[in-house]
């Protein structure tokens, strides 16, 4: 590790080098978080290399994406394995083969086993479509809809057993208009995902984002419960976007 001034420092707290850093990523569609990755990795603003993507469904448009940046695509059809257990364990194998230093779950849709979970406990990300813990688990956006929120939101957060119950990194906000659809919330948020996750992962590349214990940290500050909240402004400037 390269030596570091005290002007390096933030806190007291140094930020590690990431340009070797390793991501896996985890999906079961689209890709669209993905993309923004890998757009960042592109533009060398990731703080490090996305080595593999691995899908749990064979269709999933995300794994061409990966497969036109040049990046290993892999599937594992959850429906090959008799259990939860047989999966996630052959889902190990696969993800420890490009060993990794943080796996990204994005829009990966199966609930992982505790044995899964502890294996890279501390450096696994998700995106959630929802202000945690607000609607954790499925058809976020339809609960917040029906229930009348006038906020809504997405959530990066530290993965632990407990099902989108992990601390919460970063949130973004995005207000419900009169008359909203499910389809245009979803476009609202997907818009704010793509800025905040690719945040996230630098963040936690770099070693500025962290967890400790059970708490989300940066720059070696606790975070509160509900992490950073980060307008489209912040996350732009944060991304240096044009
Ligand atoms: N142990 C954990 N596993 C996962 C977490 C987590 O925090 N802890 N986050 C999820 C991501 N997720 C929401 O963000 C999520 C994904 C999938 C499901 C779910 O109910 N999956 C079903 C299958 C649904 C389907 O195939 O359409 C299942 O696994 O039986 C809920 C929430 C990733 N995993
Ligand atoms: N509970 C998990 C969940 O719902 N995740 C959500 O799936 C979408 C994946 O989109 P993408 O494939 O275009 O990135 C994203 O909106 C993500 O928040």
């Amino acid at each position: 590790m390269s030596e570091t001034s005290p002007s390096d420092t933030l806190n007291g707290f140094t930020p590690e080098p990431s340009s070797t850093r390793r991501v896996v990523v985890l999906i079961s569609g689209n890709g669209s978080n993905l993309q923004a990755l890998i757009d960042e990795q592109t533009h060398d603003r990731l703080g490090g290399e996305i080595v593999a993507v691995i899908s749990n469904v064979a269709d999933a448009y995300g794994l061409q994406r990966a497969r036109d940046a040049g990046i290993d695509a892999v599937v594992l059809p959850h429906g090959e394995y008799d259990s939860r257990e047989a999966y996630d364990s052959a889902l190990i194998k696969v993800i420890e083969r490009h060993e990794p230093d943080l796996v990204v779950l994005a829009g990966f849709m199966r609930i992982l086993t505790r044995r899964f979970v502890q294996r890279f406990h501390g450096r696994m990300l998700n995106i959630h479509p929802s202000l945690l813990p607000a609607y954790r688990g499925l058809n976020t956006h339809a609960k917040a809809l029906a229930d009348g929120v006038t906020e809504h939101g997405c959530s990066v957060h530290f993965v632990t057993e407990e099902l989108d119950g992990g601390p919460v990194a970063i949130q973004a906000v995005v207000e419900v208009s009169a008359g909203e659809t499910e389809a245009s919330l979803k476009e609202k948020v997907h818009a704010r995902e793509h800025l905040i996750y690719p945040i996230a992962v630098k963040w936690f590349l770099e070693g500025r984002l962290r967890l400790a214990g059970e708490i989300a940290t940066f720059d070696g500050m606790s975070l509160p419960p509900r992490g950073m909240r980060m307008s489209h402004a912040d996350a732009a400037e944060e991304l240096d976007e044009e």
